[in-house]
Parts: C-alpha cells; structure tokens; sequence
C-alpha cells in the first residue's frame, strides 16, 4: 500500500519537495518499504500545476478537507505562519496522520501544543528544515545527544544577517547596500526586519534551547532579541583590532547553577579562531558543547527551496517509516521544565570603546565605574591621543546587568566624550 503525502503550500519549498519526490520516487520508495506518493496539494488559488507536472486535479484549496481524508498518511505543511498552519497541523494530527513541517515561526510560538498533540494521538511531527535549513541538526540534537548533557549551543542561524557582516568585515560594505544585495540573490524575507531584528533567529533560539535543553518552557517570547541594525564600521573595525569578526549568534546557555537556560540573540564580537568565525557568505552553522561528546559544528545551507526540502524529505522517509512500524518518537514527553533564565542574570562579556579626554585620571575614573559595578577589567588599550583618544576595554565575564549600567554609567562621565562601541564577546565557553 502507497503512503500518501497531502502537501500544504507550493511555493519556493512546497515546489521543490514535489520536484524530489517526482525525481526519486523508486529510491524513496525503497528507503520508507512502501511507495510514496502525492495524494494532493493544498494551494490559495487552483488553476495550472505550478510546473510540478502534477496531475491539475491534485490541487485543491480546501486544505483543511486535505489533511483529513481518510486516505491520507502523512501532511507537509509548507505555508508557513501561525494560522492556518497551527489548525491545520493539529486536525491533521487528530486525525492520526504524522506531520513533517518548516514553519520555525509557529514551532516557536506554540511547538508544546503541537508536539503533546502529536504523542496523544500517537504521530510524529518532524521539522529539521525549520532550523538551519537543510543542516541535520534537531534530529541529532533529539536523538543523537539524548546521552550526553549540553551546555551550550551557540549558532549563526540567520543566513541573510551572516552574508550582510560577512560583506560588512570582507569588503568594508555598509550595511544598506549588503541588504539589497542579500535580497537579490533571495535570502532576505520578503519583508527583512525578521532577519535585521533578529526575529528569525529568536525563534530558531527557542526550537534550540527545547531540544537541548529537554524543556518546552522555552516560546519566542522568552528569547532576548537584539539584531544588527546597530552594528557600525566602526564596531566591525573594533572587533577586526581585537583578532575577532562581528556575527549574530543565537545562544542557549545553561545557567551557572544549571537549574535554568539563558536564550538570546544578539551580535557578538567572536576570536578569529573561532570556528563559528569562518562561516561566511550566506551559511548557517551550530556549535554545541556537550559534556561528553566535547565541541561538534554542524554546518551547511540555512535557507534555498532545494536544500530546506532535502531537510522536509528526510523527514517525510522518517515518519514514514515510523508509521509503517507503528510508532512515533514521542518527542516531548521528556519535558524537564527547566525555565529560562533572565537575561540581567545572563554571565556575559563586554567590549567597551570609549571616546575620552586624554588626561590625567581618566582611566583611574573609568575603572572606578567598572569596580563600583562589581565589573573585573580583562584588558585595556588607548588607541590616538589628544582629542581623539579611544579607550578599549574588554570585561572578565559578570552578570548582564551589571555590564548594561557599567555602559550606562560611563555614558554619563563628562570625560567620556562617546561611547563608541559596545558590544558581547563570546569565545570557547572554558575561556572566561
Ligand atoms: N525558503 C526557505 O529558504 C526556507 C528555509 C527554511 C524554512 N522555511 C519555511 O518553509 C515554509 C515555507 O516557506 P517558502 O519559502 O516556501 O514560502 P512561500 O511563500 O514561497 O510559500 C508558501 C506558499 O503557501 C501558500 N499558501 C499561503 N496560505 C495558504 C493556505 N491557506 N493554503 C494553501 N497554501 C497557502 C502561498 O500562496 C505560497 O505559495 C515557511 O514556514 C518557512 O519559514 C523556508
Ligand atoms: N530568511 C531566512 C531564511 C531561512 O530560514 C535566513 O536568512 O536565514
Ligand atoms: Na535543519
């Protein structure tokens, strides 16, 4: 008996999900012990196949009438957003079919509704293509680590933020024209304050700290968000002095005590040496440390419509698969609870660029507001004299709160013409 597949959406990755199966129906076949097949296509508007060489009656718009014909086994949703997708995917679950989706946004926002769902009807619901595209990264991160406990997840999850400070550090561009240039070659969201803010990468922050951390406490909301609109030349030129590179990271912290997970996104100032440093262009990379296992990089294509099917399809083979030997991963049901931890509380390290007056008592002043704070000084250097004299300094690790009013109170020291920089320093998480 063949698996039917009803697909939701036909768009950039919808398109190319029917393109493979078309392309490898015998192999695929093979892999799941029954032939796979399109039972129908959920679209806005019926009329033409969308190139797919489909047979026209295949596409309806009753996607709901879709997901919950008898004859239908598995549903990918590729539409995207929160609704309809969240009613459909749960009609489809309670109907006892098994979902694969790439929608990062609602697995955020609602993933604990979606997945106890799932377990209580007995399906799966796989989404490896809703972070890091096409990189296997969430099953390893379910499966593959569920011996081992993670510390910290730290990944450049973005593709159209890594290209525009990629461009930004190797080429000296402004931060406009990187844009413009990451939205014609198609990274950028139609509308790409979801990449520049930062949003994209929250939710993908959120899917992460789930799964690595056994928790579903963890929702978009929680996630501490700063993107790179604010990233400057100037802050590119600081980290180049300092032997590091610019990126926006997404990371999810064990708290000190272990008892919580810190979950944010911000740009950093990240060594050189560094393997998440030499992710150029538009990838997409995720160190882990686990205790066990040690350092691992998982690195590959984020984004496209061919490489994120290459991620929808190998799930569609794994709860296939799952379904023909009737069970489900229950993923989930591990849920620890562990709540996430404020990001005042969150330890981080700070790199502070002043603009001072260049004379007697200034540094003596400036390290005052570091010590009155609880702050340790790592390092400091001045950079020109005179007028134009810059003070760097580079924080030992503390709370982040306690750096946020270090910054503010030095913002307001007459000697301190401007704060020019500031920005987080990550490293090796034994590098404090
Ligand atoms: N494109 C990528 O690189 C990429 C990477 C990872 C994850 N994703 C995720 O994959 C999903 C799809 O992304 P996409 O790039 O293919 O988007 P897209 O906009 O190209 O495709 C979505 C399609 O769904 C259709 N649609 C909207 N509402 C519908 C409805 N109610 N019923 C049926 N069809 C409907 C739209 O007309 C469109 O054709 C999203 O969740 C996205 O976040 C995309
Ligand atoms: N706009 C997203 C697409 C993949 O989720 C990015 O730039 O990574
Ligand atoms: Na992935």
């Amino acid at each position: 008996m063949a698996m039917k597949v009803a697909l939701l959406g036909c768009g950039v990755v919808g398109a190319e999900v029917v393109r493979l199966i078309n392309e490898q129906s015998a192999e695929l076949g093979a892999r799941v012990g029954a032939p796979l097949e399109i039972g129908g296509v959920a679209v806005r508007r019926v009329g033409g196949t969308r190139g797919t060489g489909l047979d026209p009656e295949l596409f309806t718009t009753d996607a709901m009438g879709l997901v919950t014909r008898p004859d239908i086994d598995l549903v990918v949703e590729v539409v995207g957003g929160i609704e309809p997708a969240r009613s459909l995917i749960l009609a489809a679950v309670k109907s006892g079919k098994s979902v694969v989706t790439a929608n990062k946004a609602l697995l955020a926002e609602d993933g604990a509704t979606i997945l106890t769902a799932a377990r209580e009807a007995g399906v799966d619901v796989y989404y490896e293509a809703a972070v890091a595209g096409a990189i296997p990264l969430l099953r390893p991160l379910r499966d593959s680590l569920a011996g081992d406990r993670v510390n910290r997840v730290l990944g450049i999850v973005n593709g159209t933020t890594n290209f525009i400070l990629d461009r930004m550090d190797a080429m000296g561009a402004g931060f406009a024209e990187s844009l413009e240039e990451a939205q014609s070659l198609g990274y950028a969201e139609a509308d790409p304050t979801a990449d520049v803010e930062g949003f994209d990468a929250a939710a993908k922050a959120a899917i992460l700290a789930r799964l690595a951390f056994h928790t579903q406490q963890v929702t978009a909301a929680d996630v501490h968000r700063e993107g790179i609109t604010e990233v400057s030349a100037g802050d590119i030129a600081s980290a180049r002095a300092m032997g590091c590179v610019v990126k926006l990271l997404a990371i999810c912290q064990r708290s000190a005590d272990g008892d919580a997970v810190g979950v944010r996104v911000h740009p950093v100032m990240l060594p050189r040496e560094h393997p998440l440093a030499n992710v150029n262009e538009a990838y997409n990379a995720v160190f882990v440390e686990a205790e066990s296992a040690g350092r691992l990089m998982f690195y590959g294509a984020g984004a496209g419509g061919t490489p994120t099917a290459s991620a929808v399809l190998g799930d569609v083979v794994a709860v296939a698969r799952n379904r023909l030997a009737a069970t489900s991963a229950g993923e989930g049901g591990d849920d620890t609870g562990m709540p996430v931890h404020p990001m005042g509380k969150t330890v981080t390290r700070y790199h502070i660029a002043l603009d001072v007056a260049d004379r007697p008592g200034v540094l003596a002043r400036v390290a005052d507001v570091f010590a009155g704070n609880g702050v340790s000084i790592k390092n400091v250097r001045q950079e020109g004299h005179g007028e134009d004299a810059q003070l760097v300094l580079v924080s030992h690790q503390a709370p982040d709160a306690a750096l946020g009013a270090t910054v503010e109170e030095l913002r307001g020291l007459d000697m301190v013409r401007s704060v020019a920089s500031v920005m987080r320093v990550e490293a090796f998480a034994d590098q404090a």
